[in-house]
Parts: C-alpha cells; sequence; structure tokens
C-alpha cells in the first residue's frame, strides 16, 4: 500500500478509537462528532489538521492528435480515434472548469495528428486551440512531433502562444512562490520542424545517420535496447538549452522552489517503452539530477502511460493519450500540487497517482 494511504489509514484507525471509547459520554460524544467531521474531511480530502488543502491545483491532457480523418491504429496495432480526440477534449475543458479550482492547464503536445491532411494543418490548429480557450485560464503548451508534421516552428509557436527566442520552445513559469514549472523543447535538436538546412537540423540528420542504419529512420529495426530511442519521431535538447535549464535549476534551488519538469518526451526508460525517450534522455537527468529542487518529470508521446521513481527518487509520469481514447471514454485529469506530494487525479484511462517526495536526494 501507498505511504500516504498507510498514513490515512492509520489516522482512521485512531479517530474510529476514539469514537468507541467516548461514545458513552455527552461531551465526548460532541468531540467524537468532530472527530468524524476531520475524518470525512480527509478522507474527501478537503481540509486537513496537516495541510490537505493543494497549494495550487492544474489540469492536464496529452496527444489530442485530432484529425478529421476516419479512425486508423498506430504501426503497432493500437486504435486510434482522430475524429473523437476533439471530444475528450471539450469534456476535459469543462471537467476543469468544473473544477473550480485550477489556476491553469498544461498540454502536453501533439494537438493535431501527422495524417491530418496538410491542407488543413492550420484550421485543425485552430480548431484544437479554439477549445483549449473554452478553459477560464492560462494554458501552457509544448510542441510534439505530430504539431512538427503539421506547421513549422514559426508558425505553430505564436499559435501555442510560446514565448520564443529564435525559435527555441522552452520556457518557465512560477504560478505561486513555492513552485518552478519548467516546459523542455524536446525537438530542438530534430530532424522534424526547422528548415532542412538549419543547423539543429543538420546536427540531428547527421546524428541518426551515425546511430539508426535503417533507410527508414523511423524504424527501430536491429536497434538493441536503449538505442531503439534513435528515431526521427525523437528529437534531443541542445547544449544552450541544457545550459539554461542548469541556470533555471539553480535559481529555483537559491529561492527554494520545488520544480516540475514538463516535457512532450519520457526521460525515464522506467517509465517509457524505449522507442519513445528522448535521444539525450541521460544528458538531461544528468543536469536534473545534480540539484533535488526537482521532483517530478511530466511528459506524453508514449501513448500507454507510465509511472516510475528514478535513483535520485524523482517520479516520472507519463501520460495516457487522448487519442487512443474509445468513443464515450477520456484521458485527462488535474493535479493537487503540495509541498510534500503531487497528486494526479485522472479520468476514465488517465490513471490516478500518488506522487510523494521521497528523501533519497
Ligand atoms: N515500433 C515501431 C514504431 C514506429 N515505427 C515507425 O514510426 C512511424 C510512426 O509510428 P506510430 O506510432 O505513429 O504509428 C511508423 O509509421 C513506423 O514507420 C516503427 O517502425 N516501429
Ligand atoms: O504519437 P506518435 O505517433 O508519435 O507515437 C509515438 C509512439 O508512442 C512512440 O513509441
Amino acid at each position: 500500500m501507498h505511504a500516504w494511504a498507510m498514513a490515512m489509514g492509520n489516522r482512521l484507525d485512531f479517530i474510529l478509537a476514539g469514537y468507541v471509547l467516548f461514545f458513552d459520554c455527552s461531551l465526548c460524544r460532541i468531540l467524537t462528532i468532530h472527530l468524524l467531521q476531520l475524518a470525512m474531511n480527509s478522507i474527501n480530502g478537503i481540509v486537513g489538521a496537516q495541510g490537505n488543502q493543494p497549494l495550487l491545483s492544474f489540469g492536464v491532457i496529452s496527444d489530442v492528435q485530432y484529425a478529421d480523418i476516419s479512425d486508423g491504429r498506430s504501426f503497432l496495432g493500437v486504435p486510434r480515434y482522430y475524429r473523437h480526440s476533439i471530444f475528450v477534449l471539450q469534456r476535459a475543458v469543462q471537467y476543469w472548469q468544473n473544477q473550480q479550482k485550477l489556476k491553469f492547464v498544461v498540454n502536453f503536445g501533439d494537438i493535431v495528428d501527422g495524417f491530418c491532411p496538410k491542407d488543413q494543418s492550420l484550421t485543425a490548429v485552430k480548431k484544437v486551440l479554439n477549445e483549449f480557450d473554452n478553459f477560464n485560464g492560462p494554458v501552457y503548451h509544448m510542441i510534439g512531433n505530430h504539431c512538427l508534421y503539421n506547421l513549422p516552428r514559426n508558425e505553430l509557436l505564436p499559435l501555442l502562444n510560446i514565448p520564443s527566442i529564435s525559435g527555441h520552445a522552452y520556457y518557465d513559469f512560477s504560478p505561486i512562490p513555492e513552485y518552478r514549472f519548467v516546459v523542455l523543447d524536446g525537438y530542438d535538436i530534430s530532424a522534424i520542424g526547422w528548415p532542412q538546412d538549419h543547423p539543429h537540423s543538420v546536427k540531428a540528420q547527421k546524428f541518426l545517420l551515425e546511430k539508426n542504419p535503417n533507410s527508414d529512420k523511423n524504424s527501430p529495426s536491429g536497434l538493441v535496447d536503449l538505442a531503439r530511442r534513435f528515431l526521427m519521431f525523437n528529437g534531443a535538447v541542445g547544449k544552450e538549452q541544457l545550459d539554461w535549464l542548469d541556470c533555471i535549476l539553480k535559481d529555483a534551488t537559491r529561492s527554494n522552489q520545488l520544480v516540475v519538469i514538463c516535457c512532450h518526451l519520457p526521460l525515464d526508460p522506467g517509465t517509457s517503452s524505449k522507442e519513445s525517450l528522448l535521444w539525450n534522455y541521460d544528458e538531461v537527468m544528468e543536469v536534473i539530477h545534480r540539484y533535488s529542487c526537482v521532483k517530478v518529470c511530466l511528459a506524453g508521446h508514449d501513448h500507454k502511460g507510465g509511472h516510475s521513481i528514478d535513483s535520485h527518487g524523482v517520479h516520472h509520469r507519463v501520460l495516457e493519450a487522448a487519442l487512443e481514447c474509445p468513443p464515450g471514454t477520456n484521458a485527462f485529469g488535474y493535479v493537487d500540487v503540495f509541498d510534500n506530494r503531487l497528486s494526479l487525479i485522472g479520468t476514465d484511462r488517465m490513471e490516478s497517482t500518488e506522487m510523494a517526495f521521497t528523501s533519497l536526494q
């Protein structure tokens, strides 16, 4: 059982023991009612003598991959519901609005699918963004490979409201003084999205030639173990971004802030298929592990989702894709943020996950 659930169980045992012992005395009956009220509040997660009120809550969704085309399947045969996925997003926005407490939403990328007819790309992107606009608060986006199959960076970033210097799509924000959110650009070094002759595209093409001998650079055929990530639909975080990340984490440490990292591409082999990992996830994690402020890394891309805790106690949670929800089902949620844990409350196919911070760091 999870440590948090055990603690809650112990607390209830204690409260119920109090009820049995004191029920006969009328003063104690009042005390008992008070204790039971506390217990109910704890169960509902409303208030808590030990700080069960979140510091902050935010909505999450990943891999909508909308397109006005018939249902299909992934390369591995998993059904994909391109038209239905926008209904999942509509229900997500309604759900986030109903919570009445969400400060913002994070979308983990791939809002439109690569199979979207290219003359419809802009319309499809705008259609999805219009749905996000129905949320009454900021939406923080990141780019995924499918976004880049549809539109080049220079068109995409302004539409997604991503603050950008020379086409880069990494940024950070601090919604409350206690927390910093870092959004990484996993397609910084990539063979998709940049003009073919852009230095970052050239570097990525060269990298793929060295690492992947297949003529189809999206094929992992013959690649062994972790090398299966060297596919064209993935990318890397460049040197400049790594240096920026180091500075941000140094600053967060100085400011006593806890950090949540968000990236379309997963950063931990324990939580993702090898074919979905960021090319240089190891370099990024080396920077992250220099600091103890990073508690959670959230990602998309690997549609089945997953959760792991790495050797330094950092949680990695890959979010289940909206695209793969059969009609009528959902995959979105919200995260309650505490000073000692993140609690993901998921719907249907998005599993709820408690992410209690450990002291391994
Ligand atoms: N195990 C795999 C996975 C993918 N591919 C190639 O990637 C392309 C995109 O994959 P999807 O997950 O979006 O279906 C696919 O067309 C394949 O070329 C692969 O070869 N092996
Ligand atoms: O969203 P796609 O089509 O890039 O698929 C990504 C796969 O899940 C990676 O294994």
